[in-house]
């Protein structure tokens, strides 16, 4: 292969639900459309668990193309050699023993967000993924969107809002309830913290568990609060507030099933000694970031909107970045590594703890 041909990276796609309808369209995008030369994607084989029918609709749905084989069972997907990394996109609950199954079977992972139930199964698939020498990933698009990059260089590196003081950051939507539905079904892993709130806790780990002044140090201090659904007991709205002592910087998060957030203006907000920062467009698809430095007096100055374009749903840069990831060998993202995904599933533990919420011994354990 000459150096300029683009590294192909050859998908399979498990559980056919929504999420993995998006994915999958993003993943049949042509990578020159948002100048990718370097990498591109064929999606092989999709599983549903279902039926081989709704795997074979998903296939035509989705454009992929007439070779991509449609299986009936996931375990079908993981013996298939063409397969060299799968994307999880089954229901929380499911994530830990799904990727373990790709482990287990010799496929790299990228999987759909939260990586597990709790942080100790994500320290387990991480030493599984080492020692089988598998790529491993979760999918926190979020964190790959230009716009995400653009802003943390200009906060972490050019520290143009200078010493990093505090943010504040939200992900509200207003969802029907439904038992059965996996956002308020305990057994499929429900509530608002884990489906939304881990948003919110990513913005804070990407400006402040990540300052260079932090050193990526777990905060030093959580407090939290939760209203529990009253039908399934899980969480309608949680909030929490983290302290980073080392840095001396605090963050607060909230999420809720019950309300929509209005997030033209703002769903991120940065403060430092030099200015603030406010994030637009959804939490998970950021839209661009306008700066308020200070004036003389402490006072926000005119307004520096820095818009981004994003073709497609986006979901397209993370696996560009599994792609690359692949290409080079490595085991591991440098943009969403296994320590930010443990330090957020950390924090994520410790407000259910805080909070009595526990989605009983079976869902929580692991295979050790
Ligand atoms: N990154 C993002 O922006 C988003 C991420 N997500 C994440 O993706 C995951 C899936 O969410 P979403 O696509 O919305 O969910 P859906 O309910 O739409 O799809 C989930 C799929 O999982 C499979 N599945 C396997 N076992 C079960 C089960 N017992 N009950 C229900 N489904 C099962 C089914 O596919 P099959 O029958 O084919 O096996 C089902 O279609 C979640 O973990 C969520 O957090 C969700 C939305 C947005
Ligand atoms: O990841 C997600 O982002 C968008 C939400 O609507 C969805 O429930 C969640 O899983």
């Amino acid at each position: 292969m000459s150096s300029s041909s683009p590294y192909t990276a050859k998908w399979g796609i498990m559980a056919c639900g929504s999420i993995a309808q998006k994915f999958t369209k993003d993943l049949l995008l042509d990578p020159t459309s948002r100048q990718v030369k370097d990498v591109k994607h064929e999606v092989v084989a999709v599983a549903s668990s279902s039926s081989v029918q709704k795997a074979q609709d998903f296939v035509k749905e989705t454009g992929c193309p007439s070779s991509t084989q449609a299986y009936g069972s996931y375990e079908e997907l993981v013996k298939d050699p063409k397969v060299q990394i799968v994307y999880v996109a089954s229901p929380h609950t499911f994530h830990y023993e799904n990727t373990l199954l790709c482990l287990e079977n010799g496929k790299s992972v990228c999987c759909e967000k939260p990586f597990t139930i709790n942080a100790e199964q994500t320290k387990h698939l991480t030493q599984v993924a080492k020692k089988n020498n598998l790529f491993l990933m979760e999918a926190v698009w979020t964190r790959f969107f230009p716009v995400t990059l653009a802003l943390q260089k200009a906060i972490h590196q050019d520290r143009i809002l200078g010493k990093l003081i505090r943010v504040k950051a939200d992900l509200s939507k207003q969802f029907k309830f439904d038992a059965k539905h996996r956002l308020y079904n305990p057994d499929l892993g429900g509530g608002a913290l884990l489906d939304l709130g881990l948003y919110p806790t990513t913005w804070l780990m990407m400006t402040l568990f990540s300052d260079p002044e932090n050193g990526k140090s777990l905060p030093s201090s959580i407090s939290s609060s939760m209203i529990k659904v009253p039908q399934t007991g899980v969480d309608a709205h949680s909030v929490a507030t983290l302290v980073f002592d080392k840095a001396r910087t605090i963050g607060t998060l909230s999420c809720t099933l019950e309300v929509e957030g209005l997030y033209n203006d703002h769903h991120t907000i940065i403060q430092g000694e030099k200015g603030t920062i406010t994030v637009q467009g959804q939490p998970y698809r950021p839209e661009g970031f306008t700066v308020y430095l200070n004036d003389k007096d402490g006072n926000p100055g005119q307004p520096q909107k820095h818009n981004f374009d994003i073709p497609g749903q986006g979901m397209f840069w993370e696996a560009d970045a599994c792609a690359r990831d692949l290409r080079d060998g490595k085991i591991e993202d440098d943009t969403c590594s296994w320590t930010d995904s443990i330090a957020t599933m950390t924090v994520l533990d410790t407000v259910r703890k805080q909070n009595n919420f526990s989605y009983g011994d079976k869902l929580e354990g692991t295979r050790t």
